[in-house]
């Protein structure tokens, strides 16, 4: 069975995908404050590991736990939703993956939401 991750092209189309996501996202005047300072390197590295990962690839995802690594932050879950449209948008628009690599991917982002959104409506409650 061929994997999300050879459907996409593998290790070189995701260090592309999240270069062009972390573009999109740093040209966004509400998000671009939260990756003041950051090593974008190293936190692309790991959105590298973690994408491939998440699609079926070899690569271990050797950062923080998400929760931990955005514990803090204040991430709203509007900026969460836009920051999530930019990475689908990106994989399905512009690299042209399938629909089940995206709802794949729109899956797992639904599962970590929780571990990376702290003012939400529900959390407010
Ligand atoms: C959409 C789902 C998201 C995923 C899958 C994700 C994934 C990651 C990963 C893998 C790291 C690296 C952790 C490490 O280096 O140990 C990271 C760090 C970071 N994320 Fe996210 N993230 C998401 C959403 C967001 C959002 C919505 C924001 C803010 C608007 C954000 C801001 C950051 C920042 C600023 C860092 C750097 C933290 C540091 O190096 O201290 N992330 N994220």
């Amino acid at each position: 069975m061929v994997s999300h991750y050879e459907k996409v092209g593998g290790a070189p189309t995701v260090r592309d995908v999240v270069d062009r996501f972390y573009m999109l996202v740093l040209d966004e005047p509400d998000l671009k404050p939260y990756f003041d300072g950051i090593d974008m390197p190293r936190l692309k590295r790991h959105m590298v590991m973690l994408l491939c990962s998440v699609l079926g690839g070899p690569e271990v995802y050797e950062g923080h736990d998400l929760a931990d690594a955005h514990r803090g932050m204040g991430v709203t879950g509007e900026h969460y939703e836009k920051v999530g449209g930019l990475l689908v948008g990106v994989l399905r628009d512009e690299y042209g993956a399938d629909e089940e690599v995206v709802q794949h991917v729109v899956t797992v982002l639904g599962q970590v939401r929780g571990s990376i959104v702290e003012q939400s409506a529900e959390a407010a409650e």
